[in-house]
């Protein structure tokens, strides 16, 4: 939660602090364009590609409309990279991609009668002559899929990702009960079918999966959990979250003719996939508003949340010659609902010490159940914010979550205040190590300066074995602390000092987990610069800049050379970053630490990545000892070449190569039939390609 908000802030100020004096109305209204387009950006990159969103719906929601708003009026300050004309975030690049032949789109919002009407009145100036039917579906709160079925045969599902290319989620989507490996033989077999739909996680089985959870970790929401549950290297953990499907529309459908939505939905059914009982024919608008507002109340009865309903012209003719405007189809629409708001007791606000000692309030509130999920806490971004809506200790509030992150405290309830409620002031020193809080001029945000700090240091520490930085799987919260108490952590680096010894001697901990610890503490070295750099703790950097950072810089080395000015020459780093990052690089302590990690081997270049290169689509696997090369050399090089390293033997994977005293995956591979190759062919095969690269 702490880092999320040093994120928001970080890319929100960055640009809003420019100088915007001495501007003309035209260049403000660019600034403000330029400045929305990068909010928007790093949102949907936070919510899609991470799963892990910053802003609430509807504060992204109000962005967006901002920005169509802006672009409309102002022709001239439109272009086609703007997110008003993209759908959701690239799809992560250590997966393998899917190019989705008929792209996956958006949809368009209504939110109130007059918006449904405007949308049908779009559609009939179009199509004057056409008289429409209309199907009403509940919109699931969960992630848009696409499943390939080759003669009946499941054989890919992937993601939508920017709509263009989706992750290849294949392995994963096969342990989901609800999604058929075979359509069902005594319906009619396509040649080839893109099933699309929603998967989603029940309330019930979120609010199981949230207690297991450690505290830092939990989902925001189902379809967190959902998108989170789906996207995990371990076929096995997707298998165990319950994940559920409701199909709702054909992709493309190769021999075989459908007219009509309906008429796919039943096939959809008929072929096996579950079909949400409550869709809908409506035959005019009234019928279509009507299906909305009963489900505005109804939806609370539902054992999975929806964000809205969606409403699709039945006739697939229509749909044809309607089209798509920018990224949303003219033939259907989102209904959406406001978010839910509920009355209960700000009883406290305490603070928490982020992992670059950022200060960062939260509420305690009186239980509450909203939407069938029990709320007891909710974020307060900063000082600032508490004074702005008023929020006083003791006071009632208004508390909202609508398909949405963290609950967010929207306002006092003024008619209920009795006069004994508490003005709230930071605490003028930090709770954890009583160093005096720092506030920077300007900035709505209050440090815990002290790099010692205790609590900076457990949640820098926690952060650096993260899953977005170096992804050390086996070691979690508990263990973390464990490490602290006994004196053994002090600093990230000394994770790579850990011996088996060492870890034996924590309670609970026995052969087994220790050598996985080790293990991933070895991988762990391997990770790439960007995250590394992320896992760093550097103030204002996230995920999305550590990879800006990775990509200009390319190695570590770069970087603490680097003068403020060249780093702030990148771009989509502000000044703010920019200084921030420059600072960092400057500290002995800071240089030190790089220095050690580098003694332990870490890995501190940034492989580029070639994702249309010669071996774009090809995995790779390496087994066994190589003569001529080292393992870790040949991998670089392959994915320089655009190809992928696969983590283990499965029936997809395009090569194996085996050097000396391979064992049990080569087995694996003969058995299942991969082809396999010695160094030699690799060799030749990079050579190859090598050259042709050069000559281009
Ligand atoms: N909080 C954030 O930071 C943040 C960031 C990005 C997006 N968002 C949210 O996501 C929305 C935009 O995302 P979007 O482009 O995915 O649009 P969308 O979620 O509003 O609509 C499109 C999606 O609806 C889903 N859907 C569910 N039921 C469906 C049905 N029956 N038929 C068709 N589709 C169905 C599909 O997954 C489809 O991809 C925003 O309005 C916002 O609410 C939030
Ligand atoms: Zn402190």
């Amino acid at each position: 939660m702490q880092d999320q908000q040093e994120n928001i802030q970080a890319s929100e100020q960055s640009a809003s602090l420019l100088e915007h004096a001495g501007q003309t109305e035209e260049e403000k209204l660019a600034t403000r364009v330029a400045e929305l387009r990068r909010q928007i950006e790093e949102a949907n990159y936070q919510y899609h590609t991470l799963d892990n969103p910053t802003l609430t719906d509807a504060e992204y929601d109000q962005l967006m409309i901002e920005l169509q708003r802006i672009e409309a009026e102002h022709p001239e300050l439109q272009t086609p990279e703007s997110p008003t004309q993209r759908v959701g975030a690239t799809a992560l690049q250590d997966v393998q991609q899917h190019r989705h032949p008929v792209p996956m789109l958006s949809l368009a919002n209504a939110r109130s009668e007059k918006e449904l009407y405007d949308w049908y009145r779009r559609a009939q100036n179009i199509l004057p002559n056409a008289t429409f039917t209309y199907v009403c579906e509940l919109k699931i709160d969960g992630l848009a899929m696409a499943l390939t079925y080759d003669q009946g045969k499941l054989v890919t599902g992937a993601s939508r990702g920017d709509g263009m290319v989706g992750e290849d989620w294949t392995a994963n989507i096969r342990t989901i009960r609800a999604i058929p490996q075979r359509l069902n033989e005594n319906a009619p077999i396509p040649e080839r079918v893109e099933v699309r739909g929603e998967i989603y996680m029940s309330t019930q089985s979120f609010e199981k999966l949230n207690e297991q959870m450690s505290d830092t970790k939990l989902f925001a929401n189902p379809r967190n959990a959902a998108a989170g549950s789906l996207r995990q290297k371990d076929s096995r953990v997707t298998g165990s979250r319950n994940l559920d499907f409701f199909g709702y529309q054909v992709g493309y459908v190769n021999g075989m003719r459908i007219n009509s939505h309906w008429e796919s939905l039943q096939l959809i059914k008929e072929w096996g996939f579950p079909l949400n009982p409550h869709v809908q024919m409506a035959h005019s608008l009234e019928e279509v508003m009507a299906f909305c507002n009963k489900w505005e109340h109804e939806r609370f009865n539902l054992p999975y949340e929806i964000d809205g309903v969606v409403i699709k012209i039945n006739d697939l003719a229509h749909q044809e010659e309607l089209g798509v405007v920018a990224r949303d189809p003219r033939w259907a629409i989102a209904f959406k609902y406001p978010p839910i708001q509920v009355a209960t007791r700000l009883l406290d606000i305490q603070v928490n010490i982020g992992r670059t000692g950022s200060v960062n309030p939260w509420a305690s509130l009186e239980p509450i159940n909203i939407r069938g999920v029990t709320v007891s806490r909710a974020a307060l971004h900063n000082e600032e914010d508490i004074q702005r809506k008023d929020l006083r200790i003791g006071d009632w509030v208004l508390v909202q979550r609508a398909g949405e992150v963290i609950p967010q405290v929207v306002k006092p309830v003024m008619e209920k205040r009795t006069g004994t409620e508490e003005v709230y002031h930071l605490p003028e020193q930090c709770p954890r190590c009583g160093t005096p809080i720092v506030r920077i001029p300007d900035q709505a945000m209050a440090y815990c300066p002290n790099t010692q700090c205790p609590a900076r240091n457990f949640e820098g520490i926690i952060h650096f074995v993260s899953k977005g930085a170096m992804d050390i799987d086996s070691i979690g919260e508990k263990t973390c602390g464990q490490l602290m108490d006994a004196g053994y952590i002090q600093s990230v680096s000394d994770f790579y000092r850990m011996t088996h010894d060492d870890l034996l001697e924590l309670e609970g901990i026995k052969e087994k987990s220790a050598n996985n610890m080790l293990t991933a503490i070895e991988a762990s070295k391997q990770r790439s610069l960007s995250r590394l750099l992320f896992g760093l703790n550097i103030r204002y950097v996230g995920e999305k800049t550590a990879q800006i950072l990775a990509n200009e810089f390319g190695n570590i080395d770069a970087l603490l050379t680097a003068t403020e000015a060249q780093i702030n020459a990148v771009a989509g780093i502000g000044p703010k970053i920019g200084h921030s990052v420059a600072q960092w690089f400057q500290q002995d302590e800071n240089r030190a630490l790089i220095e050690r990690l580098r003694g332990f081997g870490l890995n501190m270049i940034e492989e580029r990545q070639h994702s249309d290169g010669p071996l774009s689509g090809q995995t790779f696997l390496l087994t066994g000892r190589l003569e001529n090369m080292t393992r870790s050399a040949a991998e670089t090089a392959i994915k320089a070449l655009g190809g992928t390293i696969a983590t283990g033997v499965s029936k997809s994977l395009s090569h194996l190569i085996a050097g000396e005293d391979a064992g049990s995956k080569l087995e694996k591979a003969q058995k299942a039939k991969v082809p396999v190759h010695d160094e030699q062919w690799l060799i030749d095969l990079l050579a190859a390609h090598q050259k042709s690269e050069q000559t281009i």
